[in-house]
C-alpha cells in the first residue's frame, strides 16, 4: 500500500479519484485490501487501524486512485488536510457503514460530510456501502438499508439538501458483493462509458452473446458491460473463470519454449555422437533463441474457451491495459465452429475500437 503522509495537502489532479471514509473499523482498508491486493477477506480481520491518509493508484481503463482517510478524522477539527481542496478535486465520495454496529453515528457523520462535499463539489458522486451484511440475516439486510435511506433521506431534508443523488450498496468483503459495487462506483467516473456499452451492445447482438463484460483482469471489478441487466451469477462465473484462464496459461508453455527445449536437447545429442557438426547446431541454435526471444515479444494474447456442464460458452480474449473481454454464451455444439470465427473477428474489431478509445481518453 502506497502510504503517504500528505502533510497538509493532498495531490490529486484527476476526476478519477474516490475518496473513502467512514468510521472507524467499518472496513475500509479491508475492502481496498480484498478488491485491489487480492487479500483473501479472513486475512483482514486483525488489520491495524489506519492512522494517516493513504492513496492507491490503479491503472486501468482510467487511472484510478482511491484514497482512504482514517476513521477518526473530524471534518469539524481544525483543518489539518486542505479539505477544501480535496473535495473539489475527487469524482466520487464512498462512505463506509457498519451495518453490524450501531450506525446513528455513522449517519450523523455522513450527513455532515455530504452537505460539505455537495458545497464544494456539486458533481460529485456520492456512494454509500452499507457494509458487512455477512452477519445479517436476508430480510433484515432490506430492512436495514430501507432504515438507512429513510433515516440519510430525513437528515439531508433538515440540512435543505433534498436533491442531492445517493447510490445505497449492500456489500460485504466474503462474497461478490463487494465487486459488484466498485464496478458500478468506478464506471461512473469514466467518461467514455456510454460509447464503450454501445459497443458491448453491438458486440453482443453480433456474437450471439448472452452477456458481456469488460473486466479489470486483478480486481475483477468490471469497468463496462453490455446493457442487460447483470446477474451476479453471471458476474461470478466469469470472475472466476479469469483465474482458471489465467492459471491454464501459465501452466503451459508456449510453443516456442517448447521448441527451444527440443533444441536443446537435439544440441545435447548432437554433441555426443558428432564433434565436428557440434559447432554448426551451436550457431543453428543461438539463431533459433533469438527467433524465440522475437516471438515472446511478440506473444499473442491470452484467449480462453470453455463449456460449462449446463452447455453455456465462456469466451474470454485479453484487452489492452490489463483488461478481458469475459462473455456467456448459450451457442449449440453444431454451431460452434463458424460461430467462434465470427466471434473472434468481431472482438478483435472490438479490441482495436477499444485501443482507439484509449487513445483519444479523456483521463489518461
Ligand atoms: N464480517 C465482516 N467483517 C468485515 C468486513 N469488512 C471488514 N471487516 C472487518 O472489520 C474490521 C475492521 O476493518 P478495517 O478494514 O480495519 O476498518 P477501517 O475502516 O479501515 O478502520 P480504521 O483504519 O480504524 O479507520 C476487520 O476486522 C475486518 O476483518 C465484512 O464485509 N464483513
Amino acid at each position: 500500500m502506497d502510504q503517504s503522509a500528505l502533510s497538509g495537502s493532498f495531490e490529486v489532479d484527476s476526476n478519477a479519484t474516490v475518496l473513502l471514509m467512514g468510521l472507524r473499523r467499518s472496513g475500509k482498508s479491508s475492502i481496498c485490501k480484498v478488491v485491489f491486493h487480492n487479500t483473501q477477506p479472513l486475512d483482514t480481520l486483525y488489520l491495524e487501524s489506519t492512522t494517516k491518509p493513504t492513496t492507491e493508484n490503479f491503472k486501468s481503463l482510467i487511472d484510478l486512485a482511491v484514497i482512504e482517510l482514517p476513521g477518526q478524522l473530524n471534518l469539524f477539527e481544525p483543518a489539518l488536510y486542505d479539505y477544501e481542496k480535496l473535495f473539489t478535486s475527487i469524482g466520487a465520495l464512498v462512505y463506509v457503514i457498519d451495518s453490524q454496529d450501531e450506525y446513528l453515528s455513522a449517519l450523523q457523520n455522513l450527513a455532515v460530510i455530504i452537505k460539505y462535499a455537495v458545497s464544494v463539489n456539486p458533481k460529485i458522486h456520492i456512494e454509500v456501502l452499507i457494509h458487512k451484511i455477512d452477519g445479517l440475516s436476508e430480510d433484515f439486510r432490506l430492512d436495514t438499508q430501507r432504515d438507512i435511506m429513510q433515516r440519510v433521506g430525513d437528515d439531508l431534508l433538515d440540512y435543505g439538501l433534498e436533491g442531492v443523488q445517493i447510490s445505497f450498496y449492500l456489500t460485504s468483503i466474503f462474497d461478490h458483493s463487494i465487486y459488484e459495487a466498485f464496478s458500478r462506483i468506478v464506471q461512473k467516473l469514466i467518461y467514455e462509458l456510454p460509447a464503450l456499452e454501445n459497443l458491448l451492445d453491438l458486440l453482443m447482438q453480433y456474437s450471439n452473446f448472452d452477456k458481456v463484460f469488460l473486466f479489470d483482469i486483478n480486481s475483477k471489478i468490471y469497468v463496462a458491460t453490455d446493457s442487460s441487466p447483470v446477474d451476479i451469477q453471471n458476474y461470478e462465473v466469469c470472475a472466476e473463470f479469469i483465474d482458471v484462464s489465467i492459471d491454464l496459461d501459465g501452466l503451459y508453455e508456449s510453443n516456442s519454449q517448447q521448441q527451444q527445449q527440443h533444441t536443446q536437447q537435439q544440441l545435447k545429442r548432437n554433441s555426443i555422437t558428432d564433434t565436428f557438426e557440434e559447432n554448426i547446431n551451436q550457431s543453428q541454435y543461438q539463431t533459433s533463441v533469438s527467433e524465440d526471444v522475437d516471438a515472446l515479444a511478440n506473444a499473442k494474447p491470452t484467449k480462453c474457451i470453455s463449456r460449462l456442464e449446463n452447455g453455456t460458452m465462456l469466451y474470454l480474449h485479453q484487452m489492452i491495459r490489463g483488461l478481458a473481454l469475459v462473455a456467456v454464451s448459450r451457442l449449440e455444439d453444431s454451431d460452434e465452429t463458424t460461430a467462434l470465427s465470427v466471434i473472434d473477428h468481431n472482438v478483435a474489431i472490438f479490441k482495436k475500437s477499444l485501443e482507439k478509445m484509449w487513445e483519444h481518453a479523456k483521463f489518461r
